[in-house]
């Protein structure tokens, strides 16, 4: 049933080890944990100031990997198997344990983090799972420079789009979906993915993530309920790596290391605006849109999801600033509330359309077998019967499943091992029976000595024509069968017979969980007292006498005054935390201008302004894709270069384009726009329209005609000039009218003009 409540986003912060470089230089120690309490304080360096905070949980540096586990990953796979979304993800500055705790190291299987810990796990719940049918799929993404890639496609740096279903939300379209059978199916799935994983060594960390992951196992529950009929739960599980936050001074970042960077810290900030936005009462909007990583969390952040949040912060000084803003960004997280509700009966349920295909193909088998061996070769049977529909549907099912991986372990087949076995003895006996009816007939046609030897091999041929069909028909049908059991093996069948111990467990197990969760509900609560308490501080008192009244309204005082330290030291340590932020912003933006100066400059020389103008007006701004788009793209500069040297390889050495030219060799350009009427051309000096695959060739001395004789070779400079929609370019320049001048001496450079303009 649909469970309408409201819960708070579970949050939980886990503190490394101190590492052996650290151990090396002697580091202090900064960060203290009481484990029971779920509190954590961290003291300024070389101070006795400490800032303290209460999670719903807090794992200290001996916190090992299973514990972690039955704590954070443990109750929210319980969920998914009631078919509820959950998410588990990790956050914190660089080298601090996420992928640790989210992944791991491969061996000994006691390090083994949260991903792979679910994967058993799971299983585990199948084959308890009595009565029920079971789907599980597995999907695994990074979103790296804000581009999305499937890291279990043959191509992972390919880029993927992201788009809204009016039901199912924010989805990745074309994402694969391994189909997986069991825990070895998901750790095999875990493993091409991390291996297509962008990564790099920085000061901080050796094996720094250079992209945010998600793997997802999204799992699909099909029982009987008590009305008698099928009813599907579909639960997913997220387990997101995020890539950490970082400061360029500290993790000596440059060039590519460096982008990644800049879009990495500025999702994460769209991260912490879309926290903040949650958690503010007075605000309405939520700037989900502001980034990939905020989209595709947006179930897992105030939607219908049962979310974990791990902080991972480091133990030691010089992380003091990135350790306690990790913390208070956590401590933000703990407010946003979620609405977690089971998913049921959904339209576009995998295993409904499995079960569907499985019960169709064994009515087909069921209908062949009962028609005896006689009936796959009826004579005069017309094309599109029966037999030829289901050949089409087959190849339907080949479809949904292709991305099967390697099969290492049936839990249980729907199809019993005796009906193959049935089924498969029919078909040879058919198979028997067959040859003898053919052998039969063969011997009667000999035996008639006297027919014409022409009505004889009349007859022999139809003979064989007869049995090639028969055999046929007795193929299709062994395919048939094969294809069921493939199909049926994907759907898992939850063991019959349980035992009473694996029972128990699982109880007790649940409810471990189910006291764990009081616990947090009475520290909430405890947390919620404590506020209203001070609250009351400030509410009006009696008193019985004066004396009484100087002490209540002393120790209201002290009280009120420590409040007032605390809240300066807050203040200041917000303001010191914003301008950190701030600076890093500055750099960020100085790094982004660099970028743009760049852009600019190589518009600025190389293209003509009126030709840039016209691509600003043809470029539209896309919401859904989040990406600048001009039609025909595919057809414009650069583009049309490659084609036409695609071309050009028709071995005679001349241009393919040229055949359509001009006497002297180059092309007509009418003849081309009627040809291909959006095409760009490409600008020579002398103004006229050229294909960029007809520009003339380099002169002896290497240098291009074109640079001859423009003399000033693209460096004519474009200051002050005013180009519509051109953003970031005048900011750059201020006007100059000598520029003007040496722009109306500039040679007409090669760029992008749309066919049919006219200078
Ligand atoms: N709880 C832990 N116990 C033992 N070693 C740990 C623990 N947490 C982290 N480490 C070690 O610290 C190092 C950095 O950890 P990890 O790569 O997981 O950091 P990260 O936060 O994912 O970094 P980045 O954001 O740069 O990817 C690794 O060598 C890892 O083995």
């Amino acid at each position: 049933m649909a469970d309408d409540k409201r819960e708070c986003v579970k949050v939980v912060i886990r503190c490394r080890p101190l590492s052996g470089q650290e151990k090396i230089d002697n580091r202090e120690k900064i960060v203290d944990m009481v484990v029971k309490d779920g509190a954590v304080s961290v003291r300024r360096p070389g101070t006795q100031d400490c800032k303290n905070f209460t999670f719903d949980a807090v794992y200290d540096e001996h916190t090992i990997q299973g514990d972690f586990y039955e704590h954070t990953g443990y109750p929210i796979v319980e969920s998914v198997m009631d078919g509820y979304n959950g998410t588990v993800f990790a956050y914190g500055q660089t080298g601090t344990g996420k992928t640790h705790t989210m992944v791991g190291p491969a061996q000994p299987e006691e390090l083994h983090g949260v991903i792979p810990r679910t994967f058993a796990h799971i299983f585990r719940n199948v084959d308890c799972g009595q009565n029920k049918k079971f789907l599980v799929r597995a999907s695994y993404l990074e979103i790296y420079n804000e581009e999305i890639r499937d890291l279990l496609s043959k191509n992972p740096k390919q880029k993927l789009e992201l788009k809204d279903h009016p039901e199912g939300g924010v989805f990745v379209k074309d994402l694969t979906n391994m189909i997986v059978k069991g825990a070895p199916d998901l750790q095999q799935v875990m493993e091409v993915g991390q291996k297509n994983r962008s990564v790099a060594s920085t000061l901080m960390n050796n094996e720094s993530s250079r992209s945010h992951s998600i793997f997802t196992i999204t799992v699909e529950i099909l029982e009987q309920g008590i009305d008698g009929q099928d009813h599907i739960r579909v639960g997913k599980m997220n387990m997101v790596d995020l890539a950490g936050s970082e400061r360029q001074s500290k993790t000596g970042a440059t060039g590519d290391t460096l982008k990644e960077a800049t879009k990495i810290n500025m999702s994460l900030s769209a991260l912490g605006n879309v926290i903040s936005a949650l958690i503010d009462s007075k605000t309405s909007f939520v700037p989900y849109r502001d980034s990939k990583l905020t989209r595709l969390l947006q179930d897992s952040l105030g939607g219908n999801t049962k979310t974990v949040m791990c902080a991972c912060i480091g133990p030691v000084d010089y992380n003091f600033d990135e350790t306690l803003s990790t913390l208070r960004y956590a401590s933000r997280a703990k407010s946003i509330k979620n609405k977690p509700r089971i998913n049921e009966d959904p339209k576009d349920a995998m295993i409904r359309e499995f079960q569907d295909e499985i019960t169709r193909l064994k009515m087909k088998l069921q209908e062949r077998a009962n028609a005896g061996p006689g009936s796959p070769i009826r004579p005069g049977a017309a094309p599109g019967e029966p037999e030829v529909i289901v050949e089409k549907e087959v190849v339907e099912v080949e479809k949904i499943v292709e991305k099967e991986v390697v099969v290492q372990k049936v839990v249980q087949s729907g199809i019993t091992e005796e009906e193959v076995q049935r089924i498969q003895w029919q078909v040879e006996q058919e198979r028997a029976q067959i040859e003898m009816a053919v052998e039969a007939e063969r011997q009667a046609i000999e035996a008639q000595k006297e027919m014409a030897d022409q009505e004889k091999q009349q007859l022999l041929e139809a003979l064989e024509e007869k049995q090639r069909s028969r055999e046929e028909k007795a193929q299709q049908q062994e395919k048939m069968l094969q294809q069921l059991k493939a199909m049926e093996e994907k759907m898992l069948v939850g063991s019959q017979v349980m035992e009473k111990a694996m029972q128990q467990e699982a109880d007790l197990r649940k409810a471990a969980v189910e006291v764990e969760e009081k616990k947090r509900l009475e520290q909430r609560m405890q947390e919620e007292l404590e506020q209203q308490q001070e609250d009351k501080l400030n509410l009006e008192e009696k008193y019985a006498s004066t004396e009484e009244q100087v002490q209540k309204m002393t120790s209201k005082l002290e009280k009120l005054w420590n409040r007032h330290k605390q809240t300066q030291q807050e203040v200041q340590d917000l303001q010191h935390e914003f301008q950190t932020e701030r600076e890093d912003m500055l750099e960020t933006i100085r790094d982004l201008r660099k970028e743009v100066k760049l852009v600019c400059l190589t518009i600025e020389n190389f293209i003509p302004l009126e030709h840039y103008q016209q691509i600003v007006e043809r470029a539209h701004y896309d919401e859904s894709s989040d990406e600048w788009v001009i039609n025909n793209i595919d057809l414009a500069g650069n583009r049309v270069r490659r084609r036409g040297r695609i071309l050009d390889d028709d071995g005679d050495g001349r241009h393919g384009m040229r055949r359509t030219g001009q006497a002297d060799g180059s092309p007509d350009p009418v003849a081309m726009m009627n040809e291909r009427p959006n095409v760009y051309f490409a600008y020579t000096e002398d103004g006229g329209a050229q294909r960029a695959e007809t520009r003339p060739a380099p002169a002896k001395n290497g240098k291009s005609q074109r640079m001859k004789s423009a003399g000033r070779p693209g460096t004519a400079s474009r200051k002050g000039r005013a180009v519509k929609g051109a953003v970031g370019t005048n900011f750059l320049h201020s006007p100059d009218p000598e520029e003007a001048e040496a722009e109306a001496a500039f040679p007409k450079a090669r760029g992008l003009v749309r066919a049919g303009y006219q200078g």
